[in-house]
């Protein structure tokens, strides 16, 4: 055996001696249980280095306290403990610790209209942190949606109708020539166009929130918009996603108040940031709305 002892640089004193904010890991792989799901998932794990003379924090011991996560559901109270096992690793050194998880979320999400499902994944990270006793949970999750623009779409109605005037002046209207105008490409000459978009929600949770309300969040901002992107689509689930675009029509300040609206009547949610952006087909730029709420303290 050797009888050399191994030389321990984290014990030695700084050469200057200055505390950090943050000391950790970022894009720790690892498995994540959430809603009865095993998920790949990337950790951020840190802890503050209020100790200036310290050289360093204990990486191994961060790293060896995301354990836990492996066995059990996601939930505020399990990061709580992950993070307090953080600080008590770290007696002395560290005041703060912080927990980022950064995973995709896999939901199963039904047709419109045919019985058909299938799987939908929303980047999800979950952020916690654990100083001077006060426990904070934020989330962030992307949601993907359909956005029609409402500008276009009354332009292209114009057309029709001035196209109307053109193909019907001085004849007399009969039904059948009308509803055949109507399902002709002559008739309907132009379209609004439509763009994949992106909700990107960043959510403060109540301190003493029981779960993750992911699933919900998520079910609240597609109802809000009407237009979430599809999985399984047959004809009729097309159509009646045609429908819903067209009964749904969206600049990104509408898309971004509709989200106001809904997300600030979601239990547990204390703040929130929404951001969305159009990835126009009109520009080759992006369309992006903000917008911020946070609960009045009583
Ligand atoms: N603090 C620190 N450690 C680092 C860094 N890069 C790599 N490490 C390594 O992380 C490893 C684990 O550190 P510790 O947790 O202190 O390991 P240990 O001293 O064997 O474990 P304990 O006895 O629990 O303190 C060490 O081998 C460090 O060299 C760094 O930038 N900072």
């Amino acid at each position: 055996m050797n009888a050399l002892t191994l030389p321990d640089v984290a014990a030695q004193a700084a050469r200057q001696a200055l505390p950090l904010e943050w000391v950790g890991m970022c894009g720790i792989a690892l498995p994540v249980f959430i809603e009865g799901q095993r998920l790949a998932a990337k950790a951020d794990a840190g802890v503050s280095l209020d100790d200036g003379d310290a050289r360093g924090i204990h990486m191994s011991r961060l790293y060896l306290g995301l354990e836990t996560l492996e066995q059990q559901n996601l939930s505020p109270a399990l990061l709580r403990r992950v993070l307090q096992r953080f600080l008590d690793s770290h007696e002395d050194l560290s005041d703060a610790a912080y927990l980022n998880i950064h995973t995709d979320l896999l939901l199963r999400r039904p047709a419109l209209v045919s019985p058909l499902a299938g799987w939908k994944t929303y980047p999800v990270t979950v952020s916690a942190r654990l100083k001077n006793k006060v426990f904070h949970v934020e989330l962030k999750i992307d949601v993907a949606y359909s956005s029609t623009c409402p500008c276009s779409a009354a332009l292209a109605r114009q057309l029709i109708q001035q196209q109307f005037v053109d193909d019907f002046a001085n004849k007399p209207l009969q039904h059948a020539d009308v509803l055949a105008w109507l399902g002709s490409t002559q008739g309907i000459v132009a379209t609004p166009h439509s763009q994949r978009s992106t909700a990107q929600l960043h959510l403060h949770l109540d301190e003493f929130i029981d779960e993750l309300p992911l699933t919900s969040i998520i079910n609240d901002a597609e109802a809000a918009l009407g237009t979430a992107v599809q999985t399984a689509v047959k004809r009729a689930d097309e159509q009646a996603f045609a429908l819903a675009n067209g009964q749904n029509l969206m600049f990104c300040e509408d898309a971004a108040r509709r989200l106001n609206l809904a997300l600030r009547r979601s239990p547990g949610v204390s703040e929130f940031h929404v951001r969305v952006i159009h990835a126009e087909s009109l520009h080759a730029h992006d369309a992006v709305a903000e917008s911020h709420w946070r609960r009045e303290q009583p």
